[in-house]
């Protein structure tokens, strides 16, 4: 892909009246039916020719909100989203999503697509990924499943929702997909901190890594038969959290864009000879994924063709086992599976062709990995592709005496209210526990099976009370387990936000490790907290404002930078601390004030 066109990124929008809340999604055009038009018959992308179709949509674009934004920033109706979120948990109602449309040239139709595209959509993703809340990636039907599954890998310590969608029909005729798909794609993408890449496709949000395409001619075109959906969307959108998958480290973001391409996908069939095996079995070929009968079967009558198997593997290919069939696992049971493992193939579990393939091409990457490091990844469960003994993943939630008591006492025992009364009881119980660090009552919580994420009425988790508190422990324990640093309560504050406010130097330190910053909608309200910590020579809040990644060349309401408020000061009243700011700052930016 060579390069791209966005004109607005960087660009300040112009709205007509400031909401509390709202969402910037970066929405990435790399082709695909869905912008398609008709051309001697056959379908084909359309440069240049989205955005405008978008803007001429109602549903997709509220004209009447945006004065003077770019011409690829298009807003989203608020009420198509209050419709949409009536009783959803999770949810911020008011929220008004602004979306900015990078198109990639040229556009492909997904059939066109190299690893070297996936690299340009994860550099895209890193080098935005501190303006926008989520990320909507337009994308072909045809390759989807496996772009998906490489940006599942190739983004590490995910914080934010990137969500791959298209359509069956373009999105220019009467009977489309193409809208519902993107407003559903835009709608969670602003909305829900789900940390994962996902793909969104005929109401149904799934794990991008789990999906494969199963219909060319149904607007269902995916399927993921080996975990459910992250959410259904009906009336309400409903998430299913537990699960969605949560951070587990303070590590940053980022993207890992080297990719290796000497991978293949070799299916077997009855009588399939042991010259085509060999053939594709040679350098520079490097990883295989090798699809399978049943529960991962393969002749064992067949020793020639066993014996190529063992060769390459011996040499250092990475061979793994994954079934033909759509639903189901590799599993030992029969001794055709077992000389799979004699010839040193890797099981791959559940896990789709797609996903071994690019998770192949991501591994092999990994220079820095010894051969015996890149099997073991290969076999390990990165990013939920894999599923994990179900013996020993979660406590049932009828383990838990606690909500066992509950649950007597009110005459319940089915599943489902279990679940709800946990999710209700969670968010008072954490925030308490927050608010006292103690780490005991939170990780006892998450042994119920409580996710740490849930907000109280007011929109905040355990991490924004941790992090007022000035909670070091139960801030590291939190991100830890799940939490997210871009959570936003209902007056927009993140964690980090209260962090600042309260001054807790090391919270901010280590909420920045995690790449948290502040939201793009709050940057005018930092500009004139900055000039007043200025004008009132408080340096100790300008250094922890500047910590926590604030521009102190931000300028506050009357167009003056924290710099230059010091400047007038200084000569007006000159005080002490005043003085004290024009130090900092000069020693800071290196200016004569
Ligand atoms: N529905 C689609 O998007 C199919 C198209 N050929 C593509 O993958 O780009």
């Amino acid at each position: 892909m060579a390069d791209y066109n966005l004109s607005s990124l960087g660009q300040d929008l112009q709205l007509t009246s400031p909401t509390t809340s709202e969402a910037h999604v970066l929405v990435i055009n790399t082709g695909g039916t869905i912008g398609m038009t008709l051309h001697d018959n056959v379908l084909a992308p359309k440069p240049n020719a989205f955005v405008q179709s978008l803007r001429k949509l109602p549903i997709l674009h509220d004209e009447s909100y945006a004065i003077c934004g770019s011409d690829n920033t298009l807003v989203l109706p608020v009420a198509t989203h209050m419709l949409m979120f009536v009783s959803s948990r999770m949810n911020k109602d008011n929220k008004r999503i602004i979306y900015t449309v990078m198109e990639y040239s040229p556009l492909l139709d997904s059939s066109n697509m190299t690893t070297d595209d996936w690299s340009q959509i994860g550099k895209d993703i890193e080098k935005n990924y501190q303006n926008f809340d989520g990320f909507v990636i337009l994308h072909g039907t045809d390759t989807m499943a496996y772009t998906a599954s490489a940006l599942s890998f190739m983004c590490e310590h995910l914080g934010k929702p990137i969500i791959l969608t298209g359509s069956q029909v373009p999105i220019y005729q009467v009977r489309t997909d193409g809208i519902d798909n993107l407003l559903g794609a835009l709608l969670i993408a602003g909305q829900f901190v789900i940390p994962e890449v996902c793909l969104y496709f005929h109401n149904k949000l799934y794990r991008g890594n789990r999906v494969t395409k199963v219909d060319n001619r149904s607007f269902n075109a995916f399927s993921s038969p080996n975990l459910a959906p992250l959410a259904n969307a009906a009336i309400d959108i409903t998430i299913n959290w537990d699960t969605v998958l949560r951070a587990n480290t303070t590590a940053k973001f980022q993207v890992s864009t080297e990719l290796n391409s000497n991978v293949g996908l070799l299916k077997l069939f009855p009588g399939i000879t042991t010259a085509t095996v060999r053939a594709f079995l040679q350098p520079p070929m490097q990883g295989v994924v090798l699809e399978t009968y049943g529960s991962g079967n393969a002749p064992d009558n067949r020793p020639d063709l066993l014996e190529e198997l063992k060769k390459a593997t011996d040499a250092g290919v990475i061979i793994i086992n994954c079934t033909q069939c759509l639903r189901g696992t590799v599993s030992m049971s029969y001794a055709t599976g077992k000389v799979l493992i004699d010839a040193g193939v890797i099981t791959g579990g559940d896990m789709t062709s797609e996903a071994a393939l690019s998770k192949l091409c991501y591994v092999l990457a990994k220079k820095e990995l010894s051969l015996d490091t890149k099997k073991k990844l290969m076999a390990q469960n990165l990013r939920g592709e894999l599923s994990l003994d179900f013996a020993d993943t979660k406590l049932c939630l009828s383990d838990s005496r606690f909500i066992q008591v509950i649950a007597q006492s009110l005459h319940i025992s089915c599943k489902e209210e279990l679940a709800a009364i946990r999710d209700a009881l969670t968010p008072p119980l954490a925030c308490a526990a927050a608010k006292i660090g103690d780490i005991e009552a939170l990780e006892a919580l998450k042994e119920m099976g409580s996710n740490l994420c849930l907000e109280d009425y007011d929109g905040r988790t355990p991490l924004h009370v941790a992090a007022c508190e000035g909670h070091l422990n139960a801030v590291n324990y939190l991100l830890s387990h799940g939490a997210t640093v871009y959570a936003k309560d209902r007056y927009g504050d993140t964690p980090l936000c209260n962090a600042v406010h309260y001054r807790h130097r090391d919270i901010v330190e280590l909420l920045r490790q995690t790449r948290a910053h502040f939201s793009q909608d709050r940057l005018e309200e930092l500009g004139r907290e900055l000039c007043s910590l200025a004008a009132s020579g408080d340096l100790e809040g300008l250094e922890i404002w500047s910590l926590a990644g604030a521009d102190l060349m931000k300028p506050g309401y009357t167009g003056q930078t924290a710099i230059e408020v010091v400047g007038c000061f200084s000569c007006v009243i000159f005080q002490a601390h005043v003085q004290q700011s024009v130090v900092y700052l000069t020693s800071v930016f290196d200016v004569q004030i």
